[in-house]
Parts: C-alpha cells; structure tokens; sequence
C-alpha cells in the first residue's frame, strides 16, 4: 500500500491548520512538514511552535523532515511539538548513529534522508537501525523543482540492499518533483512513501490529485 505525505511546504501558509485540514478530508496519510534553517539548505520554513500550534488541527501523523545542520542538538523541541516521525539527512550529522538513536529512544520511527548527490552505499552501517530511507528527488530547500531521474537508479539499488539484507519492511519514501508521471516510475522502482507538494496543493481537486498518486 503506497502512502502519501503532502507537504505543507505547498500550502497557503496564512491557513496552515484548515490546508491540514485539507489534505486530511482529500485522504492524505500522513503530513509532511519540511523544517529548513536556511544553512543546511538556501530557505527558512517551520520551527517547533508552528508544529505544536498546528498539531491539534488533525489526527494525521505528522512526518517531520528535517534539513537543518546539527539535528541532534534541536530534535527534542519537535518531539516535544508533535512530530510523530523524525528524518535526519546523513550530510548533516557528524555522528549519524548516535543521532538515530536519539530518536529512538523516544520511541519515534527514524527516517535518514539522502541528497540526490549521496551514494545510497553510505547507509550499509545503519540500515539495521532504522524506519525509513528518504531519498531526495531534488536538491532540497524548495518546493517546485524537477524531477532528477538519476533517483530511479538509487531507488532499485536501496531495494535491492533491503532484499538481500531481509529488510523489505524498511520505508522507502521519495521527496520532490512527485505527480502523477513520476509517481509511477518511482513505485516501480520501490519506494513506498510519495511525498508531493505542489502535486496535491495545486491541485484543483486535491482528493483527485492524491488518489491519482496512490
Ligand atoms: O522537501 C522538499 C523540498 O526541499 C519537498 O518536500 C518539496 O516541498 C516537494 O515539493 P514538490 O516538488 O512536490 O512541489
């Protein structure tokens, strides 16, 4: 079953909570919130207290995806503000591991998020300990971009490294450049969770637009 997270990145943000509201009544599984600080990418969006002061406008699980410098030393304020997910990227932690586990022992799924320049081969050491791979469709920081095709031959690698180390319940979620073409061509090659954000927010039918993706 593919899961589909739109990003509020997309959204009207003088509506935050009724956009939520939104994509939840259009079917949405989960809300994928893009946290940027404006040094591990060029653009400034969400901190914890948009998080904590939207929280309570839906049931959905809010997927915290955060492309900030140093995560680990800020990870417990958007614990504490309702994410329900984490990602980390891998270029951002100076000790991924010990970052994972962070997460984890708050009893959060841990995603680790790749820039479309990273090798997948750089997770082989901890694979085993986590929820889900983000492998970023376009350089990160802005909603909007194309596609970049060379994310097929890095999803067919990723899954052929789950298979081969039993790990197939591993999500694989892919971000950016994701509708109703690239949706299939990314599902194809095994990635499980779709990220879309003008896919769905630009959408004069966003019920439509997501059950297209699916
Ligand atoms: O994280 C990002 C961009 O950094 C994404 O989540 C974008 O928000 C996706 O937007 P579309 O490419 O789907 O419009």
């Amino acid at each position: 079953m593919t899961i589909i997270a739109p990003s509020i990145l997309s959204a009207d943000f003088s509506q935050l909570g009724a956009e939520i509201q939104s994509i939840e009544k259009a079917g949405a599984d989960w809300v994928h919130i893009d946290v940027m600080d404006g040094h591990f990418v060029p653009n400034l969006t969400f901190g914890p207290p948009v998080i904590q002061a939207v929280r309570s406008t839906t049931k959905l699980p809010f997927d915290v995806h955060l492309m900030i410098e140093r995560p680990e030393l800020s990870l417990h304020d958007y614990i504490a503000a309702g994410a329900d997910r984490i990602t980390i990227h891998l270029e951002a932690c100076s000790h991924l591991h010990r970052t994972i586990y962070s997460i984890k022992e708050k009893g959060l799924p841990v995603g680790v998020a790749l820039n479309p320049a990273t090798p997948v081969s750089l997770l082989a050491p901890v694979l085993e300990d986590i929820d889900m791979v983000l492998i970023m469709t376009v350089n990160p920081g802005f909603g909007g971009q194309s596609f970049i095709p060379y994310s097929v031959t890095k999803l067919k690698e990723l899954r052929s490294m789950l298979e081969a180390r039993s790990l197939s319940h591993v999500d694989v979620q892919v971000d950016g450049g994701i509708n109703a073409q690239t949706a299939a061509l990314v599902r194809e090659a095994g990635a499980n969770v779709l990220v879309a954000g003008n896919a769905v927010f630009n959408a004069p039918d966003r019920a439509e637009a997501i059950s297209v993706l699916r």
